[in-house]
């Protein structure tokens, strides 16, 4: 059992959408294949992975270091111990073998991209979709038969009004979410509240609502928002101000009730356990957002599910930033809160398998082996360009 290839393409997820932070007019991720000599049902087990939105194609350092390391390692370094399929643990080692701790940086999406691929090949090698493994191994078989997702969204963009942000909202209704998520912080707080509100009068109350700052506003700005926004009893306020300024949140946290999530752009264990133990984050109504795809893989989102235990925190306050599949099969898999979803951006990486449909604000898996690419037609068709 051997890796033949493993291959990388850097793809274009540009759209004319802004946040607070930043546009998508330029924004591209990697995807890569990982190609065995393992055959099942007559095929070559090919593992697939992406990463989400937000970070650049790391094309590069995955080229540079990160491939040639997985591809020049020996049979043992990769395999698990009897040799009957490979190991993600010890792949994780391989591929961060001459990497210094701290400055987390790049490398860590393009960890996640081989890691996603990894799961999905040995998933696919004991013939189970991953959800399935990952119950089996690590939660003794107990699958969720259904995740909670949540529609994100409401992205400034031109010629967006009033009337067009509505309609948007009750697309996503309409497709059987309950929770929605729009942008904030990239207007003036009078226009922004004129958007939330426009939005309330199409949503069933403030509870389906969620509002995202990407990280925007300083402590002031913060709280002057947060003051406005409270009586609107929100689903979440989100990453309100420098994700890697803990103290921030934790005067925030001060200065407002409900529920605040954060965590998208913490790129490691030690980032994530910094948050948890000086980010004044509640573990009774906080939510965590922590991304494998864009940190290091669910080799280390194991690592923080784990710390997350040892702080009195449950699995169940983890709802991962990106809308994929992979997040969604750890979801069903290990018993998070849920999983993001982008039913209108980033396709074909948006939305999951065909044929589940969003029933009341849940989705199920379908029973494919692997992380359930090939159940979603418009991204397999772009992964295999990759394989041929
Ligand atoms: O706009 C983005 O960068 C994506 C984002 O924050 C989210 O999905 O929460
Ligand atoms: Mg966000």
């Amino acid at each position: 059992m051997r890796i033949v290839e493993v291959r990388e393409m850097a793809v274009p997820i540009s759209s004319d959408i802004r946040n607070a932070y930043i546009d998508f007019s330029k924004m591209t991720a990697s995807v890569v294949a990982i190609i065995t000599d393992v055959v099942r049902n007559g095929k070559t087990v090919i593992g697939y992975g992406f990463h989400s939105n937000g970070r650049y194609a790391p094309s590069g350092i995955l080229r540079e270091r990160f491939i040639p390391r997985l591809q020049e390692a020996s049979t043992e370094d990769i395999l698990n111990e009897d040799g009957t399929n490979f190991d993600p643990h010890r792949i994780w080692d391989v591929l961060m073998t001459g990497e210094k701790p701290g400055g987390h940086g790049e490398r860590s999406v393009a960890v996640g991209t081989l890691d996603m691929a990894v799961w999905d090949l040995v998933a696919k090698i004991e013939e189970k979709p991953l959800y399935q493994l990952l119950a089996d191994r690590y939660r003794k078989g107990q699958v969720d038969d259904k995740v909670f997702v949540y529609a994100a969204g409401g992205y400034y963009s031109p010629d967006k009004d009033y009337r067009k942000l509505q309609e948007e909202m009750k697309d996503y209704l309409a497709q059987g979410y309950n929770v929605v998520k729009m942008k904030i912080g990239g207007a003036s707080l009078e226009e922004d509240l004129r958007r939330i509100e426009a939005v309330l009068e199409v949503v069933p109350s403030g509870r389906s609502l969620a509002v995202d700052v990407n990280g925007r506003f300083d402590l002031e700005t913060a709280i002057r928002y947060a003051e406005k926004i409270e009586p609107y009893d929100l689903f979440w306020y989100e990453e309100v101000g420098d994700p890697l300024d803990y103290e921030l949140q934790a005067e925030l946290a001060k200065h407002y009730k409900n529920p605040m999530a954060t965590g998208e752009n913490l790129f490691s264990l030690q980032d994530a356990r910094n948050l948890i133990r000086h980010g004044g984050m509640r573990s009774d109504r906080d939510y965590l957002q922590f991304d494998c795809s864009l940190s290091y893989g669910l080799v280390e989102y194991m690592r923080i599910l784990d710390m997350l235990k040892e702080y009195g925190w449950s699995s169940r306050r983890c709802i991962p930033h990106g809308g994929h599949q992979m997040s969604l099969n750890i979801a069903a898999g290990l018993g998070l809160g849920g999983n993001e979803s982008y039913p209108g951006v980033f396709p074909p990486f948006g939305g999951f398998a065909d044929g589940y449909p969003i029933e009341d604000g849940y989705v199920g898996l379908p029973d494919v082996p692997g992380v359930g690419f090939e159940a979603k037609s418009d991204l397999i068709k772009l992964l295999r360009t990759l394989a041929n």
